[in-house]
């Protein structure tokens, strides 16, 4: 084994795996810190639970290393068993065996213990987690968010190093999913577990980690808190993954992107002329029934209880805007004044 840096629970180093033609894994390099809360995310296919197996070591990889505490689990020339990686795995269908009790589940991954610290583990993790009453149901006796805990229990059971969770709330509906998943975090950043967790929901994945990791078609885009990716999103798909922007074209002239409806002032390393869109967030726009710096015609509005959800008309563009806003306008409202607030934009390049 090669004994890098301990200042990490998990370094990959230009990892990459093929299946056949589809390149799974290109490339990629993480340091995940002790402790540390991720959130992986990206559209289906991108190559996350190819990710979380090549940790796991439950599938190989082509090139590249994966250490673990600064030792190399996988490598050109090291390859450490699952078993031995000290790793726990939630999966997103839970993967409890259905003839044997909660408890006998958790006692599965602790049988190379003595009965004694076995016993205590087991009685630890089931006070913990909250199911101690549930220890001698069987998995179909419980609901969905119980066998979550359950499979929780089980993989932490033997104080994993690392705990991968493969969209592990999204069999729960909503109201249950917000609470099991707040419960879960805030009792393993109790625990000091570093976590590595998948997730389809751009919500989730910008509330839940200490930091955002967005993948895309094997590669990773960026990395950051779920405020960098939100807000400052590097490029138009890390832009899209996290909130359904307004489009609008527009030319690079003298410091502003001038567009139909209106110039835009930032100051950007594009050359004069350049094509560039405008990205307009739904709720970086004003609306009332004043005259604003923009006029348009609402065409239809949904009420979504805390805000509403405005289509409006726009001369001049292709595509009305989508407006979102906690400003009720009186039934029957047409005519209105449009507002791009400040930090209500982003641009890029046409894609
Ligand atoms: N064993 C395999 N054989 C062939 N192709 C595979 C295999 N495993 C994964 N792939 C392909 O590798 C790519 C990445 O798959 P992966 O399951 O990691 O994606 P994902 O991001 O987890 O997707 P989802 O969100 O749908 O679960 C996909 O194109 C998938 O079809």
């Amino acid at each position: 084994m090669i004994s890098a840096t301990k200042d990490y629970a998990l370094e990959l180093c230009n990892v990459s795996r093929r299946f056949g033609q589809t390149v799974a894994l290109d490339v990629v390099s993480l340091a995940i810190s002790p402790g540390e809360i991720i959130c992986l995310v990206g559209r289906s296919g991108c190559g996350k639970s190819t990710l979380l197996r090549m940790i796991a070591g439950v599938d190989t990889i082509d090139s590249g290393r994966v250490l673990l505490n600064g030792n190399e689990v996988s490598g050109p020339s090291t390859f450490v068993e699952p078993e031995k990686r000290r790793i726990g795995f939630v999966f997103q269908d839970y993967a409890l065996f259905p003839h044997l009790t909660v408890e006998q589940n958790i006692l599965f991954g602790l049988k190379d213990r003595p009965k004694q610290e076995a016993a205590d583990r087991i009685a630890y993790v089931l006070e913990h987690i909250g199911i101690a009453h549930l220890s001698a149901r069987y998995p179909h006796m419980l609901s969905g968010g119980e066998q979550q805990r359950a499979a929780l229990a089980r993989a932490l059971a033997p104080q994993p190093d690392i705990l991968l969770m493969d969209e592990p709330f999204s069999n729960l509906d909503r109201g249950l999913r917000d609470r099991v998943r707040d419960e879960t975090l805030s009792l393993l950043r109790k625990l000091g577990t570093t976590v590595i967790m998948v997730t389809h929901d751009p919500e989730e994945a910008l509330s839940a980690g200490d930091r955002v990791v967005l993948m895309k078609s094997g590669r990773i885009v960026q990395t950051g808190t779920g405020y960098d990716l939100h807000d400052r999103p590097i490029n138009p798909y890390a832009a899209e993954f996290f909130c359904a922007f307004n489009k609008v074209p527009g030319v690079y002239r003298d410091g502003h992107v001038e567009t139909a409806i209106g110039r835009f002032a930032r100051q950007l390393d594009a050359g004069e002329g350049s094509p560039m869109t405008l990205y307009i967030r739904p709720r970086g726009i004003s609306v009332s029934r004043e005259a604003g710096d923009i006029s348009g015609r609402v065409k239809s509005r949904v009420f979504l209880g805390e805000v509403e959800q405005l289509t409006v008309l726009v001369d001049g563009l292709e595509q009305p805007l989508q407006v979102r806003t906690m400003n009720r306008l009186p039934p029957g409202t047409e005519a209105v004044g449009l507002t791009v607030l400040p930090d209500g934009w982003l641009t890029f390049p046409p894609a």
